[in-house]
């Protein structure tokens, strides 16, 4: 195709952001399992960048390496070669506690089972990462209060899980991901268990907070309606990139 969409002056991707560093940087990430004729090579030099406010969503097939990346990214795994880089540092430069602590502090995860404590109400529950890091009672109390409004859940604070929709679960999930103002949210099939209405305001209210909070995210999905918010898919194939062909750029 050779027409050319219309562009204003100050169109994407000219602003000053994009001058900014990344949030993200993945760079030749390799990751393999085992070893000689049994070693399973999941990830084989992925690289990719992620801005401030961006939303990547992260597709392919089964098996095909995402879960992998994702567990590189949020600091869960140690990669076999190449490197990620969240807000300048070099993941590979921390030790067991720094990851911790990067984990606790700048990254948000949502799971595709909420992973929500039942016994803990909807307000426990998004102060739990506020506790471990010993925000003070008020502060914290300020902070659910805000969050839980963010996810237009203000009126369902002392509501338990059981008690509540899947949509209202996961954003449960999503306020409790926020609750540190984390630098990257990593999203493994965020709306895998919802029915797809439920699933696009989820994906709605996702794209919003990422935007509004000036998160960078990373989701993987087999949801194209996910696809269509993102700022960037990035498509796995046997743990490469698939560039996209030269029709479609
Ligand atoms: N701990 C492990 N040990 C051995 N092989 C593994 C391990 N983790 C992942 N793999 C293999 O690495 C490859 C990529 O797996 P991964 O879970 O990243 O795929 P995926 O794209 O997330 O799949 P799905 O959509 O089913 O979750 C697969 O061949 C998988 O069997």
């Amino acid at each position: 195709m050779t027409q050319q969409p219309d562009r204003q002056p100050a169109a994407e991707g000219a602003g000053p952001a994009d001058a900014a560093p990344p949030m993200m940087a993945v760079r030749d990430l390799r990751r393999s399992f085992g070893t000689g004729a049994n070693a399973v090579h999941a990830l084989r030099g992925v690289s990719f960048e992620a801005r401030r406010g961006e939303l990547t969503a992260l597709k392919g097939r089964s098996g095909s390496g995402k879960t992998t990346l994702l567990n590189l990214a949020g600091g869960l795994d140690t990669p076999s070669g190449g490197t990620v880089e969240l807000d300048g540092t070099d993941l590979s430069t921390l030790d067991e506690d720094g990851l911790l602590a990067l984990r606790r502090d700048r990254i948000g995860f949502v799971f595709q089972s909420f992973g929500l404590i039942p016994v803990l109400t909807a307000a426990e529950n998004v102060g739990v990462p506020l506790r471990m890091r010993k925000v003070p009672a008020r502060q914290r109390e300020e902070r659910v209060r805000t969050l839980l409004a963010l996810v237009g859940l203000a009126e369902h604070a002392e509501q338990r899980p059981g008690e509540l929709s899947g949509g209202q679960q996961q954003r449960v999930a999503l306020a409790r991901a926020l609750a540190n103002e984390p630098a990257l949210i990593i999203a493994d099939e965020p709306t895998g268990q919802l029915d797809s209405e439920t699933g696009r305001s989820i994906m709605r209210l996702l794209r919003a907070v990422v935007r509004s909070e000036g998160v960078t995210a990373l989701v993987a999905t087999h949801d194209p309606q996910l696809m269509e918010l993102a700022d960037r898919v990035v498509e796995l194939r046997d743990g490469r990139i698939v560039e996209p062909a030269a029709a479609d750029r």
